[in-house]
């Protein structure tokens, strides 16, 4: 596999003079094609801040980001709150990248009432949804709205897909429940993942590396691979090897500030 991207001493300052914020420290990251990058630690310690940086939307302080073997990534994002468009239908929800988004947009006249359309419905039958197509949002629950979301995400069949927090305001079971809807994506249509969360259990059911950051100035202090096999199940998340991952993962993001920052020199 070769890296979609490379992060090379990348820091960030937010603000200047008195106001700067030094949130995240030079860092060194290379994700391959097809990883699906967890990154975890403590509230405020740049996690949204290094997805942010890999779509573009902030460039670094100093260093660069190289993004290799292809000429422009294309990106795919889903935050914590769906953010569907109430006046639309989840059919139409979904679609809208393929309205926006180079080379689809190009045909979007021409293909919304077939091959798009098809596109659609299959994401939205592969998550449960197909019969809800036609529903406005408001018809749906959190879970539901998410799993239209993650569709949404992933309708332009995006080289990059850029999660934070997307399971966040949703309940334990739900939660769980959508860990296999989003590997079951993942695995039909391999796209390289960078996931925001706080939840230790959703890093380890869903990664292939977990990155566990210090506290800010965030810097990575661990990049550990997770080598579960796939499918994972509920049943994988019981299983011996599974808890010890997620304590050593708590205990890293545990450690008091001044010890990690030992730790990351
Ligand atoms: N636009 C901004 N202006 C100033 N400071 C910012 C800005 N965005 C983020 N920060 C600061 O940069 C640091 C990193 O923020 P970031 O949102 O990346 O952290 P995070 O790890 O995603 O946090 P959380 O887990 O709480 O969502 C934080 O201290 C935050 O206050």
């Amino acid at each position: 596999m070769k890296p979609l991207i490379q992060f090379r001493d990348v820091s960030v300052t937010y603000g200047d003079g008195a106001d700067a914020t030094l949130a995240l420290s030079p860092t060194n990251l290379s994700i391959e094609q097809g990883d699906f990058i967890a990154l975890v630690g403590p509230s405020g310690c740049g996690k949204s801040t290094l997805l942010k940086l890999a779509s573009e939307l902030l460039a670094p302080s100093s260093g660069a980001l190289e993004f290799c073997g292809v000429e422009s990534v294309r990106v795919g994002m889903a935050f914590q709150s769906a953010n569907l468009l109430p006046w639309l239908s989840i059919r139409k929800n979904v679609m809208m990248p393929l309205k926006i988004v180079p080379p689809y947009k190009a045909e979007y006249r021409k293909k919304r009432y077939n091959e798009y359309k098809d596109r659609v419905d299959q994401l939205l039958d592969q998550v449960g949804l197909l019969s809800f197509a036609e529903k406005q949002p408001w018809q749906l629950s959190g879970g539901m709205m998410q799993r239209a979301n993650l569709c949404r995400a992933l309708v332009h069949e995006p080289d990059l897909l850029l999660l934070d927090e997307p399971f966040g305001a949703l309940d334990q079971f739900t939660r769980e429940e959508l860990w296999g809807t989003l590997q079951d994506l993942w695995l039909s249509k391999k796209p390289t993942v960078m996931l925001v969360t706080h939840d230790l259990r959703e890093a380890a059911y869903l990664a292939t590396r977990i990155c566990v950051m210090s506290p800010r100035p965030g810097r990575i202090l661990e990049d550990r691979s997770v080598s579960f096999p796939r499918p994972r199940s509920l049943q994988t998340t019981f299983q011996p090897e599974f808890s010890s991952l997620v304590q050593e993962l708590h205990a890293l993001i545990s450690v008091p500030k001044k010890q990690t920052q030992e730790f990351a020199r």
